[in-house]
């Protein structure tokens, strides 16, 4: 389970996240649904110990993530940006991953099949496509076989099949109980992913339930997301 409860944060003047509080439970996906620049990025780094709260709380399982012990056996987290060193072999450094966080070496394997780079496990990472690059950190989140899944806008540089893969994966790993939290701006892809959303914009948490009540009476998520946000859809939204 994952709790944000008053999270807030500034840099500088410019207030980012603003009062957030929601939860994603066990066996539901969760979608962090918000246009660029809505706060998502900030928060999920806050939630992953990357960043420090101006005030507020975020915990996984009631812990801060620098409170648990063996993190990457717990929650496995996806975050944009984040990837391996270019030189490395992909196979490289999933063994790495995974001796640092004492997972055994067997999960390399097994996880290089489930994300389909098994063929390809011994090429330099700086080879990879996007998509092979966002399959393999989603690779490295699957190490630990965590409870918690919480990804930062994975379909990004996927392709229909890459993106109906990771849906399915998503599906099944919260229907075996566990808990997903996946950031988009997509709505088409979140609507056929979430059981939840929680909508933000502006920092501010403007809507989130499960997605038939925040879609109610409108056609569509999507119409649903631009009513709430007075954004209309265009060119990188
Ligand atoms: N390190 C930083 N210093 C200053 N401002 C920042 C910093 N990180 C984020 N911001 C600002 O905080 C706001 C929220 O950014 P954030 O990246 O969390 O949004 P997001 O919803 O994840 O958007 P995107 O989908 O574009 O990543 C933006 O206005 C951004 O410019």
């Amino acid at each position: 389970m994952i709790e944000v409860v008053r999270l807030s944060k500034r840099y500088g003047d410019k207030v980012a996240v603003d009062d957030v509080g929601f939860t994603a439970r066990p066996g539901r996906v969760t979608g962090f649904l918000g246009p660029n620049g809505a706060g998502k990025s900030s928060t999920l780094r806050i939630l992953l110990g990357l960043d420090a709260a101006t005030s507020g709380t975020a915990s996984i399982n009631g812990k801060r993530y620098r409170d648990l012990d063996r993190p990457l056996r717990t929650v496995g987290a996806l975050l944009d940006g984040a990837g391996p060193v270019p030189e490395r072999r992909a196979v490289d450094h999933l063994a790495w991953v995974a001796r640092s966080n004492g997972i055994p070496p067997r999960r390399v394997g097994e996880v290089l099949d489930v994300v389909g780079l098994a063929d390809v496990a011994r090429q330099r990472v700086r080879k990879y496509s996007l998509g092979m690059g966002q399959r393999l950190g989603i690779a490295v989140a699957l190490l630990g076989d965590p409870e918690i899944l919480v990804l930062d806008e994975p379909a990004n540089g996927l392709d229909p099949e890459g993106i109906r893969w990771i849906r399915t994966l998503l599906r099944d790993h919260a229907a075996s109980g566990r808990t997903v939290l996946l950031s988009s701006h997509l709505m088409a892809e979140m609507a056929g992913t979430a059981d939840d959303v929680v909508v933000i914009d502006h920092g501010r948490v403007v809507a989130q339930g499960p997605v038939a009540e925040v879609t109610a009476g409108h056609p569509s998520l999507e119409a649903a997301f631009f009513a709430l946000t007075g954004d209309r859809p265009g060119p990188g939204r």
